[in-house]
């Protein structure tokens, strides 16, 4: 039976590698530029249906700006935060999503009197009151990023907030960033400390070619990460080791064909082709929906689409994935119980 948009619509999915920001939809930040536009009239900053184009970004080199130029200038204040996150929740929802692990950098606003403690309580206590609500069939946690352009101090920071803020909500620890910047071995006793205190570790992982170095990748898997990112430029051996050591990967279809990251093999050429076949736990992710626009429905359509995937293909890609969720035993058990009752297989 095919693998349509009405059956990846249904699906119950789970989303791993999704960073909250570039998960705001063009139409939230619109929302939010109106209000500022209307209190502000001569405010500087370009309509997001503008600045956004309605079929996504396509070039890495303006990708990572779009953040720090542009969408922080918008979502830097309370209600921008806590609209947004809401906006983000309803949205994953509405898709069909049944578990997300969203992520995010802590980031201090000094001018709206906005401390990383605070970003990060905010968005926590969204989440818990989205989780609260019978009503809600997504259930969400959160996982907080480092930059590739932190110090060391500002990564531990990170981490103390992360232990911090674990009894609410916090599920692990990210390194994420544009990848062009090296020097993340001194992050090494940042994440060891996040693991040995029981933290979920995900890394972005071998982005471009230009950082999938020998030295970047095999100190990154010496973190023991559960779950890597993207995953583009490996060679066999690294493969060969990240099967070995059980991590799951978080694959962002339309993000990397989008951004060309895997060069000009489109879909069918993306290494998802690879890793469907190996033993490790794979979680089609949307990286940034809100840049990218192709929500987590459409990307496991494209992938059924270009990999021809049936249901049963499907079925174990989710169930894969269940695995490597860093949420409680009782989280996984509720999503195998959902696959196991789930009657759409058979349409
Ligand atoms: C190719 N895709 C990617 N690779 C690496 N890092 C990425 C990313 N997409 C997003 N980010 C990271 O997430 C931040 C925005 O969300 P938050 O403010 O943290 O919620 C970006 O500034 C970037 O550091």
């Amino acid at each position: 039976m095919a693998v349509d948009a009405a059956f990846t619509s249904k699906l119950p999915k789970i989303e791993l590698h999704a960073h909250l920001t570039g998960s705001i939809s063009r139409g939230t930040l619109h929302d939010i530029w109106r209000i500022k536009k209307d209190a502000e009239p001569r405010l500087a900053l370009q309509d997001p249906l503008v600045a956004i184009p309605p079929g996504g970004l396509h070039d890495i080199k303006t990708f990572f700006p779009l953040f720090s130029s542009y969408i922080y200038q918008l979502c830097s204040d309370l209600p921008s935060i806590e609209f947004s996150t809401r906006r983000v929740l309803s949205d994953f929802q509405a898709d069909g999503v049944v578990y997300l692990e969203l992520r995010t950098t802590p980031r201090a606003s000094p001018a709206h009197s906005i401390t990383k403690d605070l970003y990060v309580s905010t968005i926590l206590s969204i989440l818990r009151s989205h989780n609260a609500d019978p009503a809600n069939t997504l259930h969400a946690a959160l996982i907080l990023s480092i930059d590739r352009r932190n110090s060391l101090a500002e990564a531990h920071e990170t981490v103390d907030l992360a232990l911090k803020h674990r009894p609410f909500g916090v599920v692990g620890l990210d390194l994420c960033g544009d990848p062009s910047v090296g020097g993340i071995a001194k992050f090494a006793p940042t994440f060891q400390r996040a693991k040995e205190a029981g933290l979920g570790i995900t890394l972005h992982f071998a982005e471009l070619a230009a950082s999938a170095t020998d030295e970047e990748l095999w100190e990154l898997l010496r973190w023991r990460p559960g779950r890597i990112g993207h995953v583009i430029h490996v060679k066999g051996e690294i493969k060969d080791e990240i099967v070995r050591q059980g991590v799951g990967v978080e694959l962002c279809l339309s993000c990397n064909v989008q951004l060309k990251m895997h060069g000009e093999g489109g879909y069918e050429g993306h290494h998802f082709g690879w890793w469907r076949g190996a033993r490790v736990g794979v979680a089609l992710s949307t990286d940034d929906v809100g840049v990218f626009q192709s929500p987590l429905s459409e990307e496991y359509r494209l992938a059924a689409e270009h990999f021809r995937l049936g249901r049963d293909d499907v079925r174990k890609l989710c169930e894969g994935a269940v695995e490597t969720i860093f949420g409680s035993e009782a989280e996984k058990e509720r999503l195998r119980v959902m696959y196991r009752g789930w009657d759409g297989w058979i349409g």
